[in-house]
């Protein structure tokens, strides 16, 4: 269903994508339940093919190539697992687990002895177990086959192919089928007892609408340790753009992913073809995305921080940190969607000649023995070894806290320069400006829908033993204040809201 089921209606997660159980346990304790993280979005659990073949560097999407559903991967094991769920819900941070049940690894994947036993040629995988009569394309006639020669998806305008046929190779399940829809039922059922509060489903758009209903309507209420009794997963569907599917086939199972809202953040922030940043006032429905109790929305994600758009992403990803953080203070300030927030690793991106970052394939850190590197927190509580951390960056580890506190107030006082200085209230419980003019300051009286009284600016700094190691904002008897935005500071915003008052 399409609430999160965050404790205290908390209003983001982070995607902290590849990173070891054990450091995320330590996360939760030591950052994310402080600051305000209504949860975490892990990397896929269940056991994986290793993909380090000569020259291969085992890529981040060997995650995405199951090879049974124990929850053993390079991330960590079934008891490290378990471990994390249970200290981040009672820290009240939740754990979303990235769903892979489209398909296995892919054909001419060789065999595995490693962990549990497969075969990719025969599509035997001991550890679940699936045989061949498990997949599309097993031979025989099926009642809905995938009707390419090679069983490749090929036509991604054809809904059949999309939902029949192989990703890449990959062998595709029969969704259909009693046995596997077991399976599946019980792989979720048994992270639903070790307390997860729902599920990411990847690429939910190879799949059909009626058997993830049918799955999802076998799975058990959450964990009453740590939920309501009665509550029900959380789920939220991988819907990519372009190729047949859409929302509108998946939105009654749960939220989707709102891949537009990221798209048009960039475009805007850039001000590529003439954009303005006063056009973000009807941000959202407005602008064709889903409606907002079905959204969920993200600067970057994993694959659109990869995707190779003549010499980059499109969306705005850490690379950009400046422009990162001004669109990352907006979208947790603005009301619309429920917001996760990306966590990446370091790569060094190489554009080949065909335009595109041939790197974009590999994985986490590694020590030589292709083991995860711990991440390491530095003196400044930002991340070193490989990791980026932009979750605990100021500017967006206070926001969060701002779109908790704004929860359930909308948003008054839009003010613009007609141009990119905005700003805007969220009810009586925070106030943003923004500018992001080149060459002239925003130099304005604005109202700020705030109780009169000396405000720490959280953008720029925090409170520490009762003052403020940022910009203070006087907000004067009529809830109005002087806000003043050079050109070219490197954070050009200024956040203020009812626990940052001094
Ligand atoms: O060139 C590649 N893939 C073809 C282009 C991307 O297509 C894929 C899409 C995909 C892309 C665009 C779409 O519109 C779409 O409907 C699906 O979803 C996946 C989901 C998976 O669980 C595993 C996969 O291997 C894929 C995948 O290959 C490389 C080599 C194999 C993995 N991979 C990749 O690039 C892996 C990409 C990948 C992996 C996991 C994801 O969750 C994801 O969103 C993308
Ligand atoms: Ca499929």
């Amino acid at each position: 269903q399409h609430y999160p089921n965050t404790a205290y209606d908390k209003q983001a997660i982070v995607h902290l994508f590849e990173w070891r159980w054990v450091d995320i346990a330590e996360e939760c304790e030591r950052f994310l339940g402080p600051n305000g993280f209504g949860g975490v979005q892990v990397s896929p659990p269940n056991e994986n093919i290793v993909i380090d073949k000569p020259y291969q560097h085992r890529p981040w999407y060997e995650r995405y190539q199951p090879v049974s559903y124990h929850l053993n991967t390079r991330s960590g094991n079934d008891d490290e697992f378990r471990d994390m769920a249970h200290r981040c819900n009672q820290q009240g941070v939740r754990i979303y687990v990235d769903l892979v049940i489209n398909h296995m690894t892919a054909e001419g994947c060789g065999y595995g002895t490693g962990g549990s036993y497969y075969n990719t040629n025969s599509k035997e995988f001991e550890g679940v177990p699936y045989g061949p009569s498990d997949f599309n394309c097993d031979g025989n006639v099926t009642n809905r086959p995938c009707h390419t020669s090679d069983c490749e998806l090929h036509n991604y305008d054809d809904p059949f192919e999309m939902r029949n046929c192989r990703i890449h190779g990959l062998l595709d399940l029969k969704l259909d089928k009693e046995h596997v829809r077991g399976k599946i039922v019980e792989y979720m059922n048994y992270l639903i007892s070790i307390g997860v509060a729902g599920f990411r489903v990847d690429a939910a758009k190879h799949m059909w609408p009626g058997d993830l209903e049918a799955i999802f309507g076998r799975l058990n209420d959450l964990n009453t340790a740590y939920f309501w009794a009665g509550s029900r997963p959380f789920i939220f569907m991988e819907i990519l753009e372009g190729g047949s599917g859409s929302s509108s086939e998946y939105i009654h199972l749960g939220r989707v992913t709102e891949f537009e809202y990221g798209d048009d953040l960039a475009a805007v922030f850039r001000k590529q073809n003439g954009r303005k940043l006063n056009s973000l006032k009807n941000f959202g429905e407005d602008w064709g995305m889903e409606w907002d109790g079905n959204a969920l929305v993200f600067v970057d994600n994993h694959d659109s921080q990869r995707d190779h758009v003549d010499g980059g992403p499109a969306v705005l990803t850490f690379r950009d940190s400046r422009l990162y953080k001004m669109a990352n203070a907006f979208m947790l300030a603005f009301p619309y969607g429920f917001v996760r927030l990306m966590s990446s690793f370091y790569w060094d991106q190489w554009f080949g000649d065909g335009g595109w970052d041939v790197n974009s394939s590999y994985g986490p850190p590694t020590d030589s023995n292709w083991n995860t590197l711990p991440v390491q927190i530095n003196g400044a509580g930002t991340c070193d070894n490989g990791w980026v951390c932009e979750h605990r960056w100021r500017q967006i580890r206070n926001m969060v806290l701002f779109r908790n506190l704004a929860a359930g107030h909308g948003m008054y006082n839009w003010w613009d320069n007609n141009f990119n200085q905005i700003a805007f209230s969220r009810g009586d419980r925070g106030f943003i400006a923004i500018n992001n003019d080149d060459g002239w300051a925003l130099d304005e009286f604005l109202q700020t829908g705030l109780s009169p009284g000396d405000y720490c600016d959280v953008i720029s700094g925090d409170i520490s033993y009762g003052s403020c190691t940022g910009k203070t904002i006087t907000v004067g008897w009529d809830s109005k204040a002087h806000i003043y935005i050079a050109p070219d500071e490197e954070n050009p915003m200024v956040a203020i809201h009812v626990a940052s008052k001094v």
